[in-house]
């Protein structure tokens, strides 16, 4: 690692030990002066020994900086004042560095640690110099709107929000202005139409993956209405939204925020926001014809999703336990659905559903531009120049119908729907789950929560896709419903022709419902497209293990 000149260079104490602390550019590193004769000359001076070794922090990572002020009460008066902390009696002065510390499964926490001075124009030296480096960090937010659903998971939002997350805002000194919500959709259309977007850097959002919609159904909204771009055009090329998003996770499944972060964590999102993190993510847009239905950013599902969702939205009540409850009894009802399925699928560059290529932070294929990304050629793609801009066209009985733009990892299923898939290339992954016995359905979906492979099965088909549309076989125009019986036997012609003309008898085909994110949308037919990069959330996708494992990085720039 590049040595960095340095800011700052002074011998201080940490924890009774006598260390060199260095300030430079990008890191704040602190190592025990190893005395010869052994002699731990700040021990006697300071109390007792606490950390030992060596210590660096990144500047980027530095939560906040402030003079320490040990206070005690005074036994004359019964007042706090502040009190000299040495045990010799002279004057202390002190500063505390708060910064991230990175912790098992992804989760981040914020450390801190005290650095003690001989004198106080060394210790405001050192405050001043942390602080103008901190300055310079501009991609940190100030000021933030936060919106909490306080019934959103197990209705723990506000107390999260007001016991984990402000506290470290407040450390940080970013200012917020807190709507509790009141209703489903306040947020959404106080974006939408009120909000006074200048005073703010970021919008958060406290509850779930619904609440998350909310937000950005509002900041796409908006950003679309004042550039005057209309969003029922389904080829419209929609404009990317200025504003990050904050997740504090406080839902049900909290998919987007474990897929973007690695887990579920309020302090962990907190501190991904006072960072100032920025993590682009595709958006679908879902028409049917040319009127607008809604925005995806993790799961279209049709099918076994849909019919899950439709049945826990009856037992809201329960909690997060409704899809256990309205899984099983989804997966036991074993229905299946007709349709057809086109697509227009991606370019090889972005790789394939089964490359075993995971999306981690600054994964190279999201950095692609949109327009090099064909640049690149991965061997066992589809082949580009035989199928780019040609749809492809697949009917059949499907179990589910899913399309996954991101991985969709969340507690349930840590690796996702789609285990490849991207954050931010512009493509999502389409799955058919051919119909097939309960037994094989039952192994396709453990495998979401084991290491197998999900789509290793003769009745699942994966494709990444730009655009895709759905028409289910109940809607399916004359011409089309005509082209797909003359394919069959006579026989087989005169029975679809009763059934179009009985809709109630039994035979009649049943129909499903999109989850989208987890909300219902009862159209059958639709039209859906990749956005690629339209928002940017608080994040920085999934950390490799290796970033906060590697001895190098901790050793940095000493
Ligand atoms: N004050 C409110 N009262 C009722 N509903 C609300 C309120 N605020 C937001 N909502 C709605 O509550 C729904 C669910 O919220 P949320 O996503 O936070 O939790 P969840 O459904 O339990 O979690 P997940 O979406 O992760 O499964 C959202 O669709 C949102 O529109
Ligand atoms: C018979 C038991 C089978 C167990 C199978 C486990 C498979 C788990 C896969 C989980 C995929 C989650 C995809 C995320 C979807 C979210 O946008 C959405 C909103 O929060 N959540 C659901 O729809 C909630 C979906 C919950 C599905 C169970
Ligand atoms: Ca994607």
């Amino acid at each position: 690692m590049e040595k960095q000149p340095r800011l700052l260079c002074s011998q201080l104490s940490v924890g009774g030990r006598v260390c060199d602390v260095t300030l430079s550019s990008s890191f704040l590193s602190w190592r025990e002066v190893v005395d010869s004769s052994k002699k731990r000359t700040a021990a006697n001076v300071y109390g007792p020994l606490k950390a030992a070794g060596s210590h660096c922090v990144p500047v980027c990572e530095i939560i906040a900086i402030q003079e320490t002020e040990e206070d005690c009460p005074s036994t004359n008066v019964g007042k706090w004042q502040k009190v000299p902390q040495n045990p010799a009696g002279s004057n202390q002065h002190a500063f505390t560095v708060s910064y991230v510390e990175r912790t098992l499964k992804h989760r981040w926490r914020c450390s801190e640690v005290t650095l003690h001075c001989p004198d106080r124009k060394l210790c405001l030296q050192w405050v001043q110099a942390i602080r103008e480096q901190l300055a310079l960090l501009t991609i940190r937010p100030k000021r933030l709107l936060v919106y909490i659903n306080p019934h959103g998971g197990k209705q723990r939002g506000k107390r999260i929000y007001e016991q984990k997350v402000a506290p470290i805002f407040s450390r940080a000194s970013i200012t917020t202005d807190v709507i509790v919500t009141e209703r489903a959709n306040h947020a959404r259309d106080h974006l939408k139409t009120e909000a006074d977007l200048k005073k703010y850097d970021g919008v958060v959002c406290v509850g779930g993956d619904g609440m998350f919609s909310e937000i950005m159904h509002g900041l796409i909204s908006r950003t679309q209405c004042d550039s005057g771009v209309d969003q029922s055009c389904a080829d419209e090329t929609l404009i990317p939204c200025g504003l990050r998003i904050g997740i504090i996770p406080a839902g049900s499944t909290d998919c987007i925020c474990y897929a973007t972060v690695g887990c579920n964590d309020p302090v962990t999102s907190a501190l991904h926001i006072v960072v100032g993190d920025s993590q682009p993510l595709d958006v679908c847009s879902v028409h049917q014809n040319n009127a607008f239905l809604r925005y995806s950013v993790s799961l279209l599902g049709y099918g076994f999703y849909g019919d899950v969702l439709m049945d826990s939205e009856r037992k809201r009540w329960m909690g997060p336990a409704r899809y256990d409850i309205s899984g099983v009894k989804t997966f036991l009802s074993h229905r299946y659905y007709e349709g057809t399925i086109s697509f227009l699928p991606a370019d090889g560059s972005v790789g394939t559903p089964r490359d075993k290529i995971q999306c981690r932070s600054g994964c190279n294929i999201c950095q692609l531009p949109s327009a090099d990304k064909a640049v690149y050629k991965v061997e066992d793609s589809i082949s580009e120049t035989e199928n780019k801009d040609v749809w492809q066209v697949i009917r059949g009985k499907f179990l589910a119908i899913n399309a996954a733009c991101m991985s969709c990892a969340c507690p349930r299923s840590p690796k996702g729907l789609s285990p490849s898939a991207h954050l931010a290339d512009g493509t999502a992954d389409l799955i058919l789950v051919r119909k097939c016995s309960r037994l094989d359905f039952l192994r396709h979906l453990l495998r979401h929560t084991n290491k197998n492979d999900q789509f290793d099965h003769p009745f699942v088909e994966v494709y990444r896709v730009r655009q895709f549309r759905f028409t289910p076989r109940y809607q399916e125009t004359d011409s089309e419903l005509d082209l797909r019986e003359a394919e069959g036997s006579s026989s087989k012609h005169f029975f679809t022709q009763i059934c179009r003309e009985h809709q109630a008898c039994s035979c009649a085909p049943t129909h499903s419902s999109w989850n989208c994110d987890g909300e219902i949308l009862p159209h059958g037919a639709i039209q859906v497209r990749v956005h690629c990069q339209l928002i940017k959330l608080f994040a920085r996708g999934i950390e490799e293990q290796s970033v906060f494992e590697d001895p190098s990085y901790a050793l940095c720039a000493i």
